[in-house]
């Protein structure tokens, strides 16, 4: 496990900069390209850790990906083409492979068993267990089948409708897959909107779905057939840079070709709430994903309420919010947010002691947190959790730290992010 010390600057963020491919989009275009008939083309795929535990898995039924850089060449032989692996997936630290992959490997006519490492074996996977059982799966697992390591017989599921209980999109997601592979219709009822990639991108592999508000309906034995796939720049990577730059005062910081979909954008939202200094400009589509660039100038902050059906839309950028509501005048308030508890760690409990450990006053509650805003930072040392989002904020809280920052175990980062630092480091002038 490594560490870094990060020295307290005096620089600002300045210059123009891109962020690696989006982790959701480039994990959903291994899977289809992977399920699909003929070679896909991806260029801007994330190379995180997250994503490569979803290209090794394809390559462990059969599937030839070659890689090169951020480019992979997918050679997909068609769903009845998969092959049983002959040795369990390791999907690691990543609860979309986890998910998303449950719900194919439940549909296929193959046995497969699959673990992932400490902090993905705590995490709750009855939430696809369970109503893919309702679709006539046979999965078993530890505690209950609500826990990994997980096996599946796969087999011929049937269409059903599910009204979701969690606003969740890997759960959406896998429902809808094993709906692709399944007998008749199957429809997803969403909680509240979740992030709709999966909606956006199966049509390019040339998958039918209707979408009618909350409701997905797809009809089962549809055949995914090869697609050149361009990855926008991933916004939860993006967001750390924004906050820095709202943060870090004389900053002017422009982010280009940022995935800019309405079901991902709610840190634009919530920053704009808070006064940050944000202008976007969406100059293409990359399929149906909107892209643009994002420029941001530092600004006096002001506190803000987070809640409802904004929080799924921003689920993964909470911890870097909730450092700059450290800077903003007044108290924060962040509800509704209880999903932050099955994260790669208690999102909830890590970001609280994180910001603590730093200077700032900050209170956990059932659902979220209160932050009390106007903090100065005064640094020290603290873990990341094993949680790459925890190690990112940790790092931009440095910026506007007094003492150093030493954040123990960064080496998370390279899950969605890994070259944050270069990128940070590029962009202090
Ligand atoms: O579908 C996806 O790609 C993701 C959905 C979200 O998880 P939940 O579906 O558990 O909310 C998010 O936190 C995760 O980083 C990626
Ligand atoms: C929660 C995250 O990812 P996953 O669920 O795929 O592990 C994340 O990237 O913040």
């Amino acid at each position: 496990m490594t560490d870094i010390q990060l020295q307290p600057t005096q620089k600002q963020l300045q210059g123009t900069m891109s962020v690696p491919g989006d982790k959701s989009i480039s994990h959903r275009s291994v899977i289809f390209s992977g399920l699909a008939e003929g070679t896909s083309h991806i260029t801007n795929f994330l190379t995180g850790e997250d994503c490569l535990r979803t290209v090794e898995a394809f390559r462990e039924m059969g599937v030839r990906i070659d890689q090169q850089d951020d480019r992979l060449t997918v050679y997909g032989r068609g769903i009845q083409g998969l092959k049983e692996p002959s040795s369990p997936l390791n999907f690691g630290n990543s609860g979309t492979t986890a998910r998303l992959m449950s719900g194919i490997l439940a549909g296929l006519p193959l046995f497969t068993t699959a673990f992932g490492d400490a902090s993905l074996s705590k995490r709750p996977m009855d939430r696809v267990v369970v109503p893919l059982k309702q679709m006539g799966a046979d999965i078993t697992g530890r505690d209950e089948n609500r826990l990994l390591p997980l096996a599946f017989r796969g087999r011929k599921l049937e269409g059903t409708v599910h009204e979701l209980t969690v606003r969740s999109a890997q759960v959406k997601s896998a429902l809808l897959l094993a709906g692709m592979l399944a007998d008749g219709e199957t429809k997803v009822v969403e909680l509240g909107q979740t992030r709709n990639h999966t909606e956006m991108l199966l049509p390019e592999f040339g998958v039918n779905l209707n979408v009618e508000g909350a409701a997905i309906t797809i009809e089962g034995g549809q055949q995914p057939q090869a697609s050149d796939i361009k990855i926008p720049g991933d916004i939860s990577s993006a967001a750390f840079f924004i906050v820095a730059a709202s943060i870090v005062p004389g900053s002017d910081l422009i982010i280009k070709d940022v995935g800019l979909n309405a079901t991902r954008d709610g840190i634009i939202q919530a920053m704009k709430k808070m006064g940050a200094d944000i202008e976007t400009d969406i100059h293409t589509y990359i399929g149906r994903e909107p892209v643009g660039d994002v420029r941001v100038r530092s600004s006096r902050l002001k506190a803000l309420q987070l809640d409802g059906e904004l929080i799924p839309n921003l689920i993964d950028e909470i911890p870097i919010i909730a450092l700059a509501a450290t800077q903003a005048e007044g108290t924060t308030v962040i509800k509704d947010a209880e999903e932050l508890k099955f994260k790669e760690t208690d999102r909830i409990e890590a970001v609280v002691t994180t910001l603590t450990k730093l200077g700032a006053e900050v209170e956990a509650t059932e659902d979220g947190m209160v932050i009390h805003g106007g903090a100065s930072l005064t640094g020290g040392s603290v873990h990341s959790y094993g949680d790459h989002r925890i190690g990112m904020m940790g790092a931009v809280a440095s910026l506007i730290s007094a003492e150093p920052v030493t954040i123990q175990d960064k080496d998370c980062i390279n899950i969605s992010y890994p070259s944050f630092f270069e990128h940070l480091n590029e962009v202090l002038r």
